[in-house]
């Protein structure tokens, strides 16, 4: 049996552990509250995050992050991006040097402008074979719902993906193997930033052709800087990109599309960050992602106005509006 850690016991922590006990894995959920830990291994539910859901079960939960690693063959890493640095340094100890790292996470550090699998290198100091991605659309509950749905599990080691793919296969999940982390990385990142600005066009009262045209312009901004930095320009068509960009944008149960609703509806980021404790990684990492495309030197309209309007600089109605008399260009380049 593959023995799998998963850091940690969140929404998409709790959820992914579920494709992976019906995958036949022994799964260690590392959660950082007692509380968690005893509503898994006593009621086989995250009552907080993921309740009705039962855990399969080879699903067991720990606050010990040794406990949680020892003998690992897989390390699953999926806490908020902008805290991935600070917890690996404490975990890193406890991984075993034969576990492979897969990073679940859609965001990239402030400051650094690093993407997850680059912070997971600095941190442990791990080869590109042993650090992987899994990106796609992938919302917590359905998948949790057992719905199913496809999703990419890229690593530069080809080898590596495909043994990945097979450990996380089930009835309801289906993973495609990919070598580009880098364009999986960026594609899960920026569909974030453009749910933001579809969300906030929903807030604001728009229907379907402005929010059509944001995700496909935010497709494009997508595609744009990933392969500025050599990126597969067929991974932003596919689950990774066009797909998971699909699912947020749509969806209700999107964190991110949510937050922007509420920022169109009128509400400030501090009021909005009040009214939750999960994660919408785009709010960040349209900071990020700006400075990574500014770096890089290519346009990015979306992550640039979105950061305006979570920093308080610009209304949603005010972005929309500069989006649309924003000078005129030529649709492809
Ligand atoms: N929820 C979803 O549908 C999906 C989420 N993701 C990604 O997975 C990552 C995690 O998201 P979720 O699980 O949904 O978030 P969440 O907000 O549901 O859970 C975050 C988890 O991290 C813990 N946490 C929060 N701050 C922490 C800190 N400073 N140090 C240590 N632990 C901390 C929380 O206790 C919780 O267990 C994000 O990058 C997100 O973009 C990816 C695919 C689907
Ligand atoms: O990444 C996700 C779906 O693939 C989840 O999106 P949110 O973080 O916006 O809920």
């Amino acid at each position: 049996m593959t023995k799998i850690a998963v850091f940690s016991a969140g929404s998409w922590g709790t959820a992914f552990s579920v494709v992976l006990g019906d995958a036949g894995n022994d799964v260690v959920l590392w959660a950082r509250r007692d509380e968690v830990v005893e509503a898994i291994n006593g009621k086989r539910e995250n009552t907080g995050y993921l309740p009705g859901i039962e855990l399969p079960p080879s699903v067991s939960a720990t606050t010990d992050p040794e406990q949680a690693a020892a003998d690992a063959d897989i390390v699953v890493l999926t806490v908020p991006s902008q805290s991935l640095r600070e917890n690996l340094t404490a975990w890193a100890p406890a991984i075993p040097a034969k576990a492979t790292m897969v990073s679940l996470m859609k965001g990239v550090e402030l400051g650094s402008i690093k993407r997850m699998s680059e912070v997971i290198a600095e941190v442990t100091g791990a080869g590109p074979e042993r650090i992987a991605v899994v990106s796609g659309p992938n919302l917590a509950k359905e998948i949790a719902r057992r719905e199913p749905a496809a999703s990419v599990v890229a690593c530069a080691d080809e080898d590596v993906a495909k043994q990945l793919q097979r450990a996380f296969h089930t009835a309801a999940f289906r993973p495609y193997t990919s070598v580009d982390v880098l364009g999986c990385e960026i594609g899960g990142a920026y569909k974030n930033v453009v749910g933001l600005a579809v969300g906030m066009a929903v807030g604001l009262g728009f229907g379907d052709n402005t929010t059509a045209s944001l995700i496909t312009r935010g497709l494009a901004e997508t595609a744009r800087l990933a392969m500025a930095q050599g990126a597969n320009p067929l991974t932003l068509m596919g689950l990774a990109g066009l797909g998971d960009l699909v699912a947020t944008c749509s969806s209700p149960l999107s964190r991110n599309r949510t937050f922007g609703e509420k920022l169109g509806q009128g509400m400030t980021t501090e009021e909005i960050y009040a009214s939750t404790s999960q994660v919408a990684e785009g709010a960040k990492s349209c900071k990020s992602l700006l400075g990574l495309a500014q770096r890089v030197g290519v346009d990015a309209p979306i992550a640039e106005h979105v950061d305006a309007v979570v920093d308080g600089r610009m209304t949603a109605l005010e972005m929309m509006d500069s989006f649309i008399s924003r000078d005129t260009k030529a649709e492809m380049g």
